[in-house]
């Protein structure tokens, strides 16, 4: 493994250059990100500033435009063709679109939500399913403090449970990073509070959280690194305490807002300043 290659390695995502269009509009535009394994981040920023595409760059929805040098643009976990479920085992990935399509199936159990990750499908395969599956699949609902759900059906479950149900499908390769889309949102404050509890504990066993977000109650104090986007650009990317401040949230939002950091973090908006 050459220096260039090890340094890949340890990075679990890297954006050189990237734009991606949209209805031929810039989504993304000149977005350069590294991403190590190991640091909790998250990316944060306004409606509209380029999270979901973020997201979908990732899972391989949506393509970068090519680069004019012919350089990769995007790496994961060091590969510039990565293919999703091959990284499964490295990245779990929870998005609210993937709620959507599995609530959709009004007789798929919690068990079958989570063995469907063994298949990369929504639900496993007709069939005796092993042993080793249903132990992996047991740990990992444990692993999300979702044990008890194991026997509902995942069309009734509540907004709170089945997010734990979609952890426990990440997790079931014991992966070393999960990338959480808007983790909480839609909970109400305990489940919510209950959830990042869980997603706190997960960092300390050493999985890497990479938050995608607008919620700054998500910004658990492990995350130690902020990416602020705004209109599909990289306004700022540094330690947490450096990125987090009122101009620079003034430029992100392009409104007078700032941070009040502590248990649980919240945005606040300066109604007066807005006014002046
Ligand atoms: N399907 C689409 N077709 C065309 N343009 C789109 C599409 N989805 C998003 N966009 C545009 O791409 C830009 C980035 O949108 P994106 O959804 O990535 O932002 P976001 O930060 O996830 O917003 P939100 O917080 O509202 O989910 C916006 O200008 C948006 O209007």
């Amino acid at each position: 493994m050459t220096d260039d290659a090890g340094l890949h390695a340890t990075v679990l995502i890297e954006l050189d250059d990237v734009r991606v269009l949209r209805d031929g509009r810039a989504a993304l535009d000149g977005v350069t990100l590294a991403l190590p394994l190991g640091r909790h981040t998250a990316i944060l920023g306004p409606n509209g500033c380029g999270k979901s595409t973020f997201i979908q760059l990732v899972t391989r929805q949506l393509y970068p435009a090519a680069r004019a040098d012919g350089r990769p643009a995007v790496r994961i976990l060091g590969e510039h063709l990565w293919n999703v479920r091959a990284i499964r085992s490295r990245l779990g990935i929870v998005t609210g679109a993937m709620h959507d399509e599995l609530a959709t199936l009004p007789e798929l159990s919690v068990k079958d939500v989570v063995l469907g990750a063994f298949d990369a499908r929504l639900a496993p395969q007709q069939g005796e399913v092993p042993e080793d599956r249903l132990r992996l699949a047991a740990e990992a609902l444990g692993r999300a403090d979702a044990a008890h759900l194991a026997d509902r059906l995942y069309a009734s479950l509540s907004t709170g449970e089945a997010r734990r149900v979609l952890l426990a499908r990440a997790l079931v390769h014991a992966p070393l990073a999960l990338l959480l889309d808007e983790p909480a949102a839609g909970l109400d404050v305990v489940a919510r509070e209950r959830l990042l509890h869980t997603l706190r504990r997960l960092a300390r066993e050493g999985v890497t959280l990479l938050l995608v977000t607008h919620h700054a109650e998500e910004l658990v104090p492990e995350i130690g690194h902020v990416v602020l986007l705004r209109e599909g650009r990289v306004v700022a990317d540094g330690p947490r305490g450096e990125v987090l401040t009122p101009a620079l949230l003034a430029r992100a939002f392009d409104a007078p807002l700032r941070l009040r950091d502590g248990a649980v973090p919240a945005f606040e908006f300066d109604r007066t300043g807005a006014d002046a």
